[in-house]
């Protein structure tokens, strides 16, 4: 029970505080609460004023803008990016990608390093049934163009734009964004690609006078594991998961080997191989890993070894390359990538009909005695897991089993 005297002294602060509605403070604080960080940009500033008064920003100024914007604080940032089939035979993989103000589809390319985009710079007859970039004058950079060309002979050109680029919910505030001016048939007629999102190294870079940054450099290190892993399907979508591996999308252990990032891809050699059952056989395969390539590409004496346990299996140059009967059972192929076989299953091997309607079939596996080296496209990822891995300082890929 409290004593007479606390009791009488409650009741008096009470009865104090009821009597008076707003206490009067002749001192007080204001607890301070950080905002989203915005990082000073004094080159930015500086930009900001040549602009103001009409003035063309100096080249060097503009560059140091674009590094300083794109410095990101939270180190934490992951994201996974949908891989949608352009059509039912996997040609290609379409992702949706926020440029400036508009989402476009674009092909996430591990064989290219820029990032270009159908735009406004195009004749409008190239632009039907296409989502493209509206450019923005003031975000141009001035005096630089880029023009790619690949494997297929394909390619594309234009100017460089610094806009703000989102994927997976990772952004980019001044990306370097390759505008097209025109493109090659192959693009103008492929309704679906709004264009390509390089993700090799960007010393391969097409832009003049300077290589831009892909995005994936960009946003490397803001991203809680400076990697991206790859997971495309066979006839499904799939992703692109940057900043994380995805431990429910594969099976069994990751088998890392180094990359060999000299011609700018992601390079990586095999010690053998193996068609269906058969032991592996050694042999050096040096390739890379590709997802603008639809198929495999390699040596002619592999090909001639896998298709030599395909029924009814031919080279047909009028088709360009080995062909079947779509009934034929395919055997799996495999290479041996770091110790461990990495098996493609022979349905995948079944890349499409020759033709519309057709009972003979466009083999998955073509040589690539005509490139120069291998290229372990999409026929080959859309089994796999793959971590195209900086992390470690050296880049690495590593391989799981979907
Ligand atoms: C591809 C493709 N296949 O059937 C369709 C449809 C398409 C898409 N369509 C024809 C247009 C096209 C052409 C190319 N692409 N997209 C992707 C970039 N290309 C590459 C990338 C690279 N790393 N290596 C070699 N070429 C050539």
């Amino acid at each position: 029970m409290p004593s007479f005297t606390y009791l009488t002294a409650a009741l008096a602060l009470t009865s104090a505080v009821a009597a008076t509605p707003v206490q009067k403070r002749d001192a007080f604080s204001v607890q301070q609460v950080q905002h989203k960080i915005h990082l000073k940009n004094g080159p930015g500033q500086v930009a900001k004023t040549f602009r103001k008064y009409g003035k063309v920003v100096p080249e060097h100024i503009q560059s140091a803008a674009d590094a300083r914007a794109n410095t990101v604080t939270a180190a934490a940032v992951t994201g996974s990016e949908p891989a949608n089939p352009s059509d039912d035979y996997d040609s290609s993989y379409l992702s949706p990608v926020t440029i400036g103000t508009t989402t476009v589809n674009l092909d996430f390319d591990t064989g290219s390093a820029d990032l270009w985009v159908f735009s406004s710079l195009q004749a409008s007859s190239q632009l039907v049934s296409h989502d493209y970039y509206k450019v923005d004058a003031s975000k141009v950079k001035n005096g630089y163009s880029w023009k790619i060309s690949y494997g297929d002979g394909s390619g594309a050109s234009g100017k460089v734009y610094a806009d703000k680029v989102t994927v997976a919910g990772v952004t980019a505030t001044s990306q370097a964004v390759e505008a097209a001016t025109s493109v090659s048939a192959q693009f103008s007629q492929d309704q679906d690609t709004d264009g390509l999102l390089g993700l090799a190294f960007s010393t391969i870079n097409t832009v003049s006078p300077t290589p831009q940054k892909t995005f994936f450099d960009t946003v490397k290190s803001s991203l809680a594991k400076q990697l991206f892993a790859v997971n495309l399907k066979y006839h499904a979508a799939g992703t692109y998961d940057f900043g994380f591996i995805d431990s429910t999308k594969y099976t069994g252990a990751i088998t890392y080997v180094d990359v060999d990032s000299s011609q700018g891809f992601w390079g990586f050699s095999a010690t053998g191989y193996s068609v269906g059952s058969a032991a592996a056989v050694k042999s050096n395969i040096a390739g890379i890993v590709d997802t603008g390539t639809t198929l495999i590409y390699i040596d002619s004496a592999i090909a001639k070894a896998y298709y030599s346990k395909v029924t009814g299996a031919k080279v047909d140059n009028t088709q360009g390359g080995y062909v079947f009967p779509c009934s034929t059972t395919l055997p799996n192929f495999s290479i041996t990538v770091g110790g461990v076989a990495q098996t493609v299953p022979g349905k995948f091997i079944n890349y499409a009909p020759i033709s519309s309607g057709s009972s003979t079939c466009f083999g998955g596996i073509q040589t690539s005695d005509d490139i120069g080296f291998n290229i372990f496209g999409d026929i080959f990822l859309k089994s796999k897991y793959v971590i195209h891995d900086v992390s470690t300082g050296s880049p690495r890929l590593g391989f799981a089993q979907q």
